[in-house]
């Protein structure tokens, strides 16, 4: 695996730029963007509002087509409707007339996957993430937290290789952020699926990073990609190292 290069690259984007709108509506949100994501690592992507930050994950997710460059999700050209790329929004599209079973069932649903291996999929996806108990309920008789499981739990589902998140934990209370970041991590050191991550916060970048894409201000453009390999490492928080790499990041923003 060479990240470097994009050899074995889960992700590579080459040279994107992208616009939104015609004609004097015309607004660039991405120029020429340039960075890989290897097979099985994390990626954060942190950048001032408005830096392109979702509409990266959009083009990774093949929901935005139109755009200059190459982007290659496992060696292709994003194909439209990727199986086993899963992506989480901002407010964990949940449907509120729904239970909490069948939020997390949704995706597998409109996949028409056979009842007997949705039954037992759902079963063992909501145990590992302490919803089992509350599978009869609504998402409006949850805490955020519990709500923000059941987006994960419906995306692990699809058991996808590459995992898209956007702002997952911004509506959080700190502790139940932390508790969310290491559930992720739990997740991450069980499947090594492919995990990238947008965040306007820095200690979430480098907790969970081992690569952080820094943006600029629109139109978007790399700063830097900030190599972090302890990311992912449990007691990662508590080291000076870690504090370093703040003071790192931060600078690069206030470039
Ligand atoms: N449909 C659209 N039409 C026109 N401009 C758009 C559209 N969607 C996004 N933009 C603009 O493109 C730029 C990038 O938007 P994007 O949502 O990707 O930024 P972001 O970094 O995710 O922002 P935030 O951190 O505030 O969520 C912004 O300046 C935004 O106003």
């Amino acid at each position: 695996m060479n990240g470097l290069t994009g050899e074995g690259a889960m992700v590579r984007v080459n040279g994107l730029s992208l616009w939104y709108g015609g004609g004097e509506h015309r607004v660039q949100a991405l120029d020429r963007i340039s960075f890989t994501i290897p097979r099985g690592g994390t990626c954060a992507v942190i950048g001032p509002s408005g830096s392109g930050k979702s509409t990266l994950l959009y083009v990774f997710s093949g929901l935005l087509e139109e755009y200059s460059g190459e982007v290659l999700v496992d060696g292709e050209k994003v194909p439209r409707g990727r199986r086993k790329t899963a992506l989480i929004l901002q407010d964990h599209g949940l449907l509120p007339w729904k239970k909490v079973w069948d939020n997390a069932a949704l995706g597998l649903a409109i996949r028409r996957v056979p009842p007997a291996i949705k039954r037992e999929r759902i079963a063992s996806i909501l145990k590992e993430m302490g919803l089992w108990e509350m599978r009869n309920r609504y998402p409006s008789q949850l805490s955020g937290g519990q709500r923000q499981r059941i987006g994960i739990a419906r995306a692990l589902a699809l058991e996808p290789d590459l995992l898209l998140m956007d702002e997952p934990f911004s509506s959080l209370d700190a502790l139940t952020r932390e508790t969310m970041q290491q559930l992720l991590l739990n997740i991450w050191l069980k499947d090594r699926i492919t995990i990238v991550l947008v965040t306007h916060s820095i200690e979430e970048a480098i907790f969970l990073g081992q690569r952080i894409i820094v943006l600029s201000e629109r139109p978007g453009r790399v700063v830097e990609v900030v190599d972090n390999p302890r990311a992912g490492r449990m007691d990662y928080r508590k080291t000076g190292e870690f504090y370093r790499m703040a003071t790192r990041v931060r600078e690069l923003l206030e470039h």
